[in-house]
């Protein structure tokens, strides 16, 4: 795609943002509505994304990173906490590392301490604990900063934000640049609730449809936004004059290079900064294009990065069964199903039809189904797994969209009703240890079922075996009594 395409697409997403202006409270609600619709929870509402700007799940629903990141997001309830030590690597090695344990060590101001307080949030967390002194570090310095969603990266670069403006100065201190619309509005929520003691801190939004006259500036002394129209706002139009901006953040770095025209804008923006700008980059990933990317807009970094916690086999018994067809696999599953007891499932396909397929059979059979699939838009995803958590049903019939970064502590048996395979046909290991990881969570113990209808599949699960060096034993489903054992 050449990058006026990828320019263009970032325009038709952006320009799904109403006119009014600065109007946050009404656009969040509006997603939250969304999530409280009516219809059917099951899926059966094939709705086309209306902002999409011609996007597309494939039907193995491979979801694109920024609705993940949205997704992880909107159905989120706390702090994920991770045992991995910190890693930090200093630009200037010689100079002593801080670390706190506390809010009250940074020395907010006490309208900001007070929101934090109000947000429930008690002590930093493990990546705060390092990565605020250095972002509240004076003289300033910049810092890339990557761990896993959810582990508080967030609120640390919007306490730094609201902790660096000077509210007495009327013009824009602090810029943040954030891969979709949505995804800004969630940034920006975090700022207005932890700045919400600090009335003389304000914050605007730099997205499509937020117009003002050229050349008027902004008095926000906070603006979030997305790259096209803080680009614009800053060349075009001079709302904001890039050489006043002193804190300049890039969030979901692995999610903005995904999309080569909100890379090129964001390096076009950090072109615009002066060299006395502090840089701070965030990252749920570290793949080398992100590196790579990183070290363009972030001169002389701080490097600090959370390992993520390895997913474990060791409390999930795996097993296969073997099937003839789908009414085969479906009969064996009635029967697994009837001999276990079993708190939740999770049922993954590899196609929505034959997802669609095997819920409305599931439903025939009287049990409570939500089934998740790539057309559903980010919130009704967000809807299904809520009630989901809630135990509002019982089975979650999926394509991969929720295979990866979702919790439900109650899952005890995960279902590959079709095998994980990658685009040869070739085991996909990541896919199966992401998907049989949604059981057996927090040392509890879970059952991985796979069903085998080909002697091309009995390879891939020997593929698998050989992978883990883990044995997955072989199930019988119509042998109830020895069914009970293996499953005892
Ligand atoms: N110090 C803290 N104490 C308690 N809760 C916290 C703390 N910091 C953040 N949280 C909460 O933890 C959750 C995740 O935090 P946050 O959104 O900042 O993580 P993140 O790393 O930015 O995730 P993502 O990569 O998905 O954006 C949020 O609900 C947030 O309110």
């Amino acid at each position: 795609m050449s990058e006026d395409s990828w320019a263009q697409a970032v325009d038709v997403q952006e320009a799904t943002a109403p006119s009014s202006q600065f109007d946050l409270s009404q656009k969040l609600s509006r997603l939250r509505d969304k999530c409280n619709m009516k219809g059917d929870i099951n899926g059966n509402i094939v709705t086309q994304r209306p902002d999409n700007g011609g996007w597309k799940a494939p039907d193995g629903d491979k979801p694109d990173l920024a609705e993940q990141s949205l997704l992880n997001k909107l159905i989120r309830r706390s702090l994920v906490r991770s045992r991995h030590q910190v890693e930090v690597l200093q630009a200037d090695p010689t100079s002593p590392l801080y670390s706190v344990k506390t809010f009250e060590e940074l020395r907010l101001k006490p309208e900001l301490l007070k929101g934090v307080y109000n947000m429930g949030f008690n002590r930093p967390s493990r990546i705060q604990e390092n990565a605020l002194p250095m972002m509240m570090a004076q003289p300033p310095q910049n810092l890339i900063a990557q761990s896993q969603s959810g582990t508080g990266k967030t609120a640390a670069f919007s306490l730094a934000m609201l902790s660096h403006v000077n509210p007495a100065n009327t013009w824009t201190q602090c810029l943040c640049i954030a891969p979709t619309y949505e995804l800004a509005l969630q940034i920006g929520q975090v700022i207005e609730q932890m700045g919400k003691f600090c009335p003389d801190v304000k914050l605007a939004y730099a997205i499509r449809g937020n117009r003002m006259e050229r050349g008027v500036k902004l008095e926000e002394q906070i603006v979030i936004g997305t790259p096209g129209t803080v680009l614009d706002w800053c060349s075009k139009y001079k709302h904001i004059d890039p050489k006043k901006i002193t804190l300049f953040v890039l969030d979901e770095a692995d999610v903005m290079i995904d999309t080569q025209g909100h890379r090129d804008q964001s390096i076009r923006i950090y072109r615009l900064l002066t060299r006395a700008c502090q840089m701070l980059l965030f990252s749920a990933t570290f793949e080398d294009s992100v590196w790579r990317f990183a070290e363009l807009v972030v001169p002389d970094p701080n490097i600090i990065r959370l390992k993520r916690e390895e997913e474990t086999l060791d409390t999930i018994k795996q097993f296969y069964v073997l099937c003839k067809e789908k009414e085969d696999k479906f009969t064996a599953l009635c029967n697994l199903y009837g001999s276990l007891t079993i708190a939740q499932a999770m049922i993954f396909c590899h196609t929505r039809k034959m997802a669609a397929w095997l819920s409305t059979h599931l439903i025939k059979e009287g049990h409570q189904v939500a089934l998740l699939s790539g057309e559903m838009t980010v919130e009704q995803r967000a809807c299904v797994i809520e009630r989901f958590r809630n135990g509002k049903e019982k089975v979650l019939v999926t394509t991969n969209v929720c295979s990866r970064g979702i919790d439900v502590e109650q899952v005890s048996l995960v279902v590959n009703f079709d095998l994980p395979v990658d685009m040869d046909g070739n085991a996909d290991n990541e896919t199966y240890l992401h998907r049989i990881g949604r059981t057996g969570r927090f040392g509890r113990r879970g059952f991985a079922v796979t069903m085998v209808d080909s002697e091309r599949s009995m390879g891939i699960i020997n593929q698998i075996e050989m992978h883990f060096n883990r044995r997955i034993t072989k199930l019988d489903p119509s042998n109830l009594e020895e069914m009970e054992k293996l499953l005892s």
